[in-house]
């Protein structure tokens, strides 16, 4: 049985799609963010908080738990620089429940959702594992806590682990049945694609006065499908064995502006955006393009989808939630 904490959200509940059809999945989540319909019939689904020592001591004495993977947290840089202690109490003090969890239950295998805003403003191009981190808002600060907890408990207790950090996850489901759902929406892509849709009156680009080529901050988006295949290498790797500890940029390694995406967006859709162009939002770096020729070289997984292909499948799946 693999346990995944989180797996009702946008990518966990993705990654269980794919996961039930080779393994046995429990799928822990507070549907704080996440979504009851999105998780697979085929796995059990526990409604509880990670956080909840008692429901996750449950969870380890009802089920033979193999492996853990763990997409649970708060996620908006935003809302991180508004409220840090939302974040550090959900990012940080559940996560090391769970790892003391595992430690004495005895799971040694765990997978953990990290990100690009661990590296902060990087003085590179293309950022690699080696690339230093230095978060600029307490959401990056609460995933680089977590991945320090991680190597400390692998030194000392011998826990085995895959920490992938994402760059921008967007995309849907091949089939459209799931995408990404949040509320509020805050993601460029699927708020272009509500604006396109006439569910809000205008995108907003937050500033213009950015050292990039149009002045709009750059990022790397990566489909969701993608990151799904990158899970399951890295678990096959760690139940084989042939993995111990690794940290990977999960990424396109193509790095496209805010204007650009819009632009983009408008290509798929046929339909012409209303920009409303206002401040920088707080916590943003300029520009986050991923290096990831060490997961390549390590478990083989390039990305597959390119920002077109990504924007084809989000819109699939909004045009569907009309
Ligand atoms: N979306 C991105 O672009 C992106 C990029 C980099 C990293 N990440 C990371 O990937 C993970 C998944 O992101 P997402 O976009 O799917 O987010 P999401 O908000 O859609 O999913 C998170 C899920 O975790 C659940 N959850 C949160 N706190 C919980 C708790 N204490 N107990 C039980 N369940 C809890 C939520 O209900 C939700 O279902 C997060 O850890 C996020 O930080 C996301
Ligand atoms: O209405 C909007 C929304 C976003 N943006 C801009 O679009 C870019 C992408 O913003 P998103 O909110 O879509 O994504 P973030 O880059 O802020 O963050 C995402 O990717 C990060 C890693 O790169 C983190 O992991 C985080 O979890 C995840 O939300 C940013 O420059 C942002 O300023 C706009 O201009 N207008």
């Amino acid at each position: 049985m693999i346990l995944v904490v989180g797996g009702a959200g946008y990518i966990g509940s993705h990654f269980v799609k794919e996961l039930v059809k080779t393994h046995e999945v429990v799928v822990l989540d507070n549907l704080s963010t996440g979504h009851r319909w999105a998780v697979d019939q085929k796995a059990i689904f526990i409604e509880g908080d990670l956080g909840d020592v008692d429901t996750v001591q449950r969870l380890f004495d009802t089920y033979e738990i193999k492996a853990v993977l763990h997409f649970a947290a708060f996620s908006l840089v935003g809302e991180s620089v508004v409220d840090p202690m939302k974040y550090y109490e959900n990012n940080v003090v559940a996560t090391f429940n769970l790892l003391k969890l595992m430690k004495a239950n005895p799971v040694d295998k765990f997978i953990f959702s990290s990100t690009a805003a661990t590296y902060g403003v990087p003085d590179v191009e293309l950022i690699d594992e080696h690339t230093v981190t230095a978060p600029i808002n307490p959401y990056g600060h609460s995933k680089l806590m977590v991945e320090q907890m991680i190597k400390d408990f692998a030194h000392s207790y011998g826990l085995k682990y895959v920490i992938l950090r994402y760059f921008n996850a967007a995309g849907a489901y091949e089939t459209a049945e799931i995408g990404e759902s949040h509320s509020p929406e805050t993601h460029l892509i699927p708020l272009v694609l509500q604006h396109l849709l006439g569910q809000q009156d205008a995108i907003s680009v937050y500033g213009t006065d950015y050292p990039t080529p149009d002045g709009t901050c750059i990022r790397d988006y990566i489909h969701v499908t993608d990151l799904v295949k990158a899970h399951l290498l890295s678990l096959e790797s760690l139940l084989n064995d042939r993995l111990t500890s690794a940290i990977y940029n999960l990424g396109n390694s193509r790095g496209y502006s805010v204007k650009e995406v819009i632009a983009m967006c408008e290509q798929v859709t046929g339909k012409q955006a209303n920009i409303q162009y206002v401040d920088r939002r707080e916590g943003d770096p300029a520009i986050l393009v991923a290096n990831a020729e060490k997961v390549y070289r390590e478990l083989g997984w390039k990305a597959r989808f390119d920002l077109q292909a990504i924007i084809e499948s989000a819109w699939s799946w909004h045009q569907q939630q009309i």
